[in-house]
């Protein structure tokens, strides 16, 4: 492909990318997945650069732009250059078009931010590890990543092929941010205790838990998306995992489901559905996505999950609330308006890429009256 085939490209998929993010499509990766599969002419090369140009622009731009075009005239200037309209290229300026204006996040999202609205927010990320300590040891697989300061099972840097690398295959390591490590480490699950994962997901912290508790004890893992968690049990043998029981709730039947097991858990996570506003290394179109109206209903839901996951506390146990937002209302505020009698605030914390060079995230344990 030409540079200016490249740059047309790019317009293509970046039009795909703003029409989903208004529409609440596909994500951009998925986006860019798709585009390739038809065009097969495409070298590795130039999806790379294509890929390239794409997420400089999503990462360059404050608020969602009118097209593709106007994304590369405001985030990437010296492209333009390439708008001749010879070959493949795009079509040349019209003088009635404007760039897109160049910024963090949406003004109304920087501005809910504050301080916190950081250009490492959106820098890319290397690939974390999580070694499982039901298999491994960090030391032996020192080939994949360094060890990181303060995160015993972490490895920084790992390649990006690894979900293809045999150590990956065998369950020897997990792909795991390390703040997602340091919630497992929070949570401070061990041999013999009961732990519910109230929203686990695809299962990624209930194996770090199940590590945690060395194949001992009960591991609930709920979620009200049965897709995500019918991902779980192969995840869980690849990583020799045998303690997680999978449960399917209901949105807002949460309470039947788990009746059996209140009062009676060590550990109750909630890692709760957020913004994701901690995440836009990885997924930086999700600033074009998010809206004041959800983020509402998002804290709706935080607050409510909250209160169902302390039901589920025995005395003495804890309730761990996690969030990969740095939104102070996803955050502190929820922190502070958990007021369930019984519980008091042990320890909070807010990890940063700038400061702990993680994704973003809010943790708070509370810990349950003998
Ligand atoms: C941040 S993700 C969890 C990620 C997961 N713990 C992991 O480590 O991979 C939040 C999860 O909350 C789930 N969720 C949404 N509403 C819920 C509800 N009412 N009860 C339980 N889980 C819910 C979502 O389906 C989503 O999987």
């Amino acid at each position: 492909m030409t540079p200016g085939a490249r740059v047309a490209a790019a317009i293509e998929i970046l039009d795909d990318v703003i029409t989903s993010a208004r529409e609440g499509g596909a994500a951009a990766d998925v986006l860019i997945a798709r585009y390739f599969k038809t065009r097969r002419y495409a070298g590795s090369k130039d999806r790379r650069a294509v890929r390239e140009i794409v997420y400089d622009c999503i990462r360059g731009l404050d608020e969602i732009p009118a097209n593709g075009r106007a994304a590369i005239m405001g985030a990437q200037p010296s492209d333009t250059l390439l708008f001749t309209g010879d070959g493949h290229a795009p079509a040349p300026v019209d003088p009635s078009e404007t760039p897109a204006t160049r910024g963090l996040a949406p003004q109304w999202l920087r501005a809910r931010l504050g301080e916190r609205a950081d250009a490492d927010l959106l820098m890319r990320a290397g690939i974390d590890l999580r070694v499982n300590a039901l298999k491994a040891e960090p030391d032996q697989l020192l080939h994949l990543g360094s060890r990181i300061d303060g995160f015993p099972h972490a490895l920084a840097g790992a390649p990006a092929d690894i979900s293809r690398r045999p150590e990956y295959l065998s369950g020897l390591v997990e792909v795991q941010d390390r703040g997602s490590q340091r919630i497992a480490a929070i949570c401070a699950a061990s041999a013999g205790m009961t732990v519910v994962d109230l929203c686990a997901g695809g299962g990624g912290k209930a194996l770090a838990l199940a590590a945690d508790m060395r194949n001992d004890g009960v591991l609930l893992a709920s979620d009200t998306d049965w897709r995500r968690l019918g991902e779980l049990p192969a995840r869980a043998e690849r990583a020799g995992a045998s303690i997680i029981a999978p449960i399917r709730l209901d949105p807002g039947a949460e309470i039947e489901a788990l009746a059996q097991w209140r009062g009676r858990a060590d550990i109750v996570l909630v890692d709760a559905p957020c913004s994701g506003t901690g995440t836009w290394r990885r997924n930086p179109e999700a600033k074009w996505r998010l809206t004041a109206d959800r983020l509402s209903q998002l804290t709706i839901l935080q607050a409510r999950l909250m209160h169902v996951a302390a039901a589920l506390v025995k005395p003495g146990g804890a309730l761990i609330y996690a969030v990969c937002s740095l939104l102070p209302e996803e955050g502190s505020a929820q922190a502070d308006g958990f007021d369930s009698s019984g519980f008091s605030e042990v320890s909070r914390k807010l990890l940063t890429p700038k400061t702990d060079g993680s994704d973003g995230f809010f943790i708070a344990r509370f810990e349950k009256a003998c």
